[in-house]
């Protein structure tokens, strides 16, 4: 069955809606972006996940300290990395990661396989932010030999195309932002919907 993460969570209620409906991940955005939230904010959110769901905090080459403090402090299961930092500083910062790669095109695709860390997440270029943009990139660029057990698929998905983008690139999990919000805004029922549709979906 494959896995889902909802990105972006800033309310209580958008988390506990996520939570009974299944959820195996939440997202907490401490980079520039309009869902970032402050660690306290964080913190308070988590109160509401319970231990089996991962709580995973978004960065954007934050330093090593400023990802220390945040994933004790919250406390986060896993840091995400969605900028532009190194295998090496990955490395030396020691947290369970995942690395996100913004495909473009076929060079990109030469990252997602040499990515050495727990996860590597796939997602369209950002636009205005590094991530969030609520677009799509070309799914058929992940064919091949591609270490599928540990990559997250990102990028536009909503609950009329995740189907299609679990069938296609049958990803170990599913990450979304946009796609459950209206009006800017996370929202419960968009949220129950997503997680229902890839729940159904056999893996
Ligand atoms: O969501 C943001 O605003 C954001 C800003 C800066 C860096 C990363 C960000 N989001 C990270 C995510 O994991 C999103 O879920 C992913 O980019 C997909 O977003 P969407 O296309 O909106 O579903």
């Amino acid at each position: 069955m494959t896995k889902v993460k909802i990105c972006g969570l800033m309310e209580t209620e958008h988390v506990e809606a996520a939570v009974e409906a299944g959820v195996d991940a939440v997202g907490f955005v401490f980079a520039p972006s309009r869902r970032r939230v402050a660690i306290a904010q964080a913190k308070e959110l988590a109160r509401s996940v319970p231990e089996h769901v991962l709580k995973i905090g978004v960065f954007v080459n934050a330093t090593v300290e400023e990802l220390v403090f945040a994933y004790r402090e919250v406390p986060l299961d896993i840091v995400q990395y969605h900028g532009e930092e190194s295998a090496e500083f990955i490395q030396r910062v020691g947290l369970p990661s995942i690395k996100v790669v913004a495909v473009r095109g076929a060079d990109d695709v030469m990252d997602v396989r040499e990515a050495k860390t727990d996860f590597v997440l796939v997602d369209a270029p950002g636009i205005e932010f590094k991530g969030g943009s609520g677009k799509v990139f070309d799914w058929s660029l992940l064919k091949g030999e591609l270490p599928k057990e540990r990559m997250i698929v990102a990028g536009g998905l909503h609950a009329g195309n995740v189907r299609d983008a679990i069938r296609q690139v049958r990803p170990f999990m599913v990450d979304v932002s946009s796609g459950v919000e209206k009006d800017g805004r996370k929202d419960a029922s968009l949220i129950r919907e997503f997680i229902r549709v890839v729940k159904e979906e056999e893996s």
